[in-house]
């Protein structure tokens, strides 16, 4: 199927953290309200910053919600590249410090081999996450689906069985570790944020009919309406 892309456009990024955060924590309630706990994988990178700041503050019942990544740079939490890092740092705080953090680094001998350990413990969440939020770089790259990954296929396959692989794209910076397309496409919620107009234009040329970049997978095979948050 094509999800169309929903925009929920805002004139600040304040706007747009405020209202996200309203959205997830709507989300994550429900999850609660319906089994118990609920899960919650978010993406890194500099734009996410501010939605962690609101979202920590939401009243939930956190210590029963497990939050993960979208995607990590294979490098120690103690890296100012760590996805984890910023997680810890902006997500985990306030109300949201009870909630339960399932890295996907570990301190393995190859992010393969980290990618495998991560995959087990994603297993442990059940087969539907609640909540995804993605973002993206003007590359057009989602989540570690690099353009110039070496296994781009094996991470946009829809019937990919693992939760977790490693990709390995020059462009990157360092080895990934990224969660596949059916785990991201098959969650309850699946938004992307983007910030920019840059981005906007990026977005829009990826959902053209003939759009080729990574995160065009991501509409392509949603199984429903994808909100776009942005902001100018
Ligand atoms: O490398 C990454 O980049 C994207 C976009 O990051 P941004 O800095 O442009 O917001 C991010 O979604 C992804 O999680 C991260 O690992």
């Amino acid at each position: 199927m094509n999800a169309s892309p929903d925009w929920h456009s805002f004139p600040s990024s304040e706007a747009l953290a405020e209202a996200l955060a309203a959205k997830v924590a709507d989300v994550l309630e429900s999850g609660l309200a319906e089994r118990g706990s609920a899960t919650l994988a978010v993406s890194g990178g500099s734009t996410p910053a501010r939605f962690f700041d609101e979202l920590s503050k939401r009243q939930l019942d956190w210590k029963n919600v497990v939050v993960t990544l979208v995607d990590e740079r294979f490098v120690p939490p103690t890296s100012d590249r760590s996805n984890e890092r910023l997680v810890r740092e902006r997500l985990l705080q306030n109300e949201a410090r009870l909630a339960r953090f399932l890295p996907l680094y570990s301190d393995a001998a190859s992010p393969d081999e980290a990618a495998g350990l991560a995959d087990t413990g994603l297993a442990l969440l059940g087969p539907t996450l609640d909540a995804v939020v993605l973002g993206m770089g003007t590359d057009g790259h989602t989540a570690s689906f690099f353009p110039d990954a070496a296994n781009l296929d094996a991470l946009l396959d829809t019937e990919q069985p693992r939760r977790v692989v490693a990709a390995h794209a020059p462009s990157a910076g360092e080895p990934r570790l990224t969660l596949t397309l059916p785990v991201l496409t098959g969650a309850r919620f699946l938004a992307l944020h983007i910030e920019g107009q840059e981005k906007k234009a990026v977005l829009e040329a990826a959902l053209a009919p003939d759009g080729d970049k990574p995160v065009s997978a991501i509409f392509r095979h949603a199984t429903r309406s994808v909100p776009v948050y942005w902001a100018g």
